[in-house]
C-alpha cells in the first residue's frame, strides 16, 4: 500500500499550532478538487462496533497496516511515541485499551452511513469552518477527501468531525467534540 501522503504534492504532514500533527496544502489547492482517495484500514456499521471488534479485527491486518495504525494518534497521556525502541514499547503500542483510543479517536463515523478508519484523514485536523469534506464510497471501497473551496499553499486542510451532524446545536456540537 502506498501512502496518501507521502506520494500527494498537494499535500504534506507537519505539526500544526496545539492540535498536534496537521495536513498543509503544499501548493493551492482549487475548490472541489479531490485532494487524496485511500483505502481505509477498517469499516464497520458504526464507531461502537469498530471499538468493539478492534481486539479481533488488529492481529488480521497485514504487518505494515498494523504499524501504520499504530502511529496514528491515542491522546494526550499516550507514553509511546516518547518512549525508545524495544519490547516495552512493542508490547504498550498493541494494548487493547491503547488501541480502542485509536479507534475512537481517528474514526469518521457518518449519520447512518457506517464508520471507516483511514491512514491519512486521520491526520486531518477539526475545524467548524472547514476547508475540506471527506466521504466514503462504498461502491469504490475508498475514502476521499475533496476542497470545499479554494486552499491556498501553507494552509492548513480542515474537516468538520460533526460534518455529519447537521441539527446538533452548538453546545450539543461542544459536547461531542470534547468527546
Ligand atoms: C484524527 S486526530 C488528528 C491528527 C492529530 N492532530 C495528530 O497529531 O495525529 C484527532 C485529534 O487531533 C486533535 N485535534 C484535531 N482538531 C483539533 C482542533 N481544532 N483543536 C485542537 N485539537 C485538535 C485532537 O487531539 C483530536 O483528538
Amino acid at each position: 500500500m502506498s501512502h496518501p501522503v507521502n506520494d500527494n504534492v498537494s499535500i504534506r504532514l507537519c505539526g500544526s499550532p496545539e492540535r498536534g500533527l496537521g495536513l498543509f496544502a503544499s501548493r493551492r489547492i482549487s475548490q472541489g478538487l479531490k485532494i487524496l482517495s485511500e483505502e481505509p484500514f477498517l469499516v464497520d456499521e458504526s464507531r461502537q462496533d469498530m471499538v468493539g471488534g478492534i481486539a479481533q479485527e488488529f492481529p488480521a491486518l497485514p504487518l505494515h497496516v498494523q504499524a501504520l495504525f499504530t502511529r496514528l494518534y491515542a491522546g494526550p497521556s499516550d507514553l509511546v511515541p516518547v518512549l525508545n525502541a524495544g519490547p516495552d514499547r512493542d508490547q504498550r503500542s498493541v494494548a487493547i485499551p491503547r488501541l480502542q483510543r485509536i479507534v475512537e479517536l481517528n474514526s469518521v463515523e457518518g449519520a447512518g452511513t457506517g464508520c471507516f478508519l483511514s491512514p491519512a484523514v486521520s491526520t486531518v485536523n477539526h475545524d467548524c469552518i472547514p476547508n475540506a469534506f471527506v466521504y466514503y464510497n462504498y461502491e469504490s471501497g475508498l475514502v476521499a477527501l475533496h476542497a470545499l473551496r479554494v486552499i491556498e499553499p501553507n494552509e492548513e486542510v480542515t474537516v468538520d468531525y460533526l460534518q455529519d451532524s447537521i441539527y446538533l446545536d452548538s453546545d450539543e456540537r461542544q459536547d461531542r467534540l470534547v468527546d
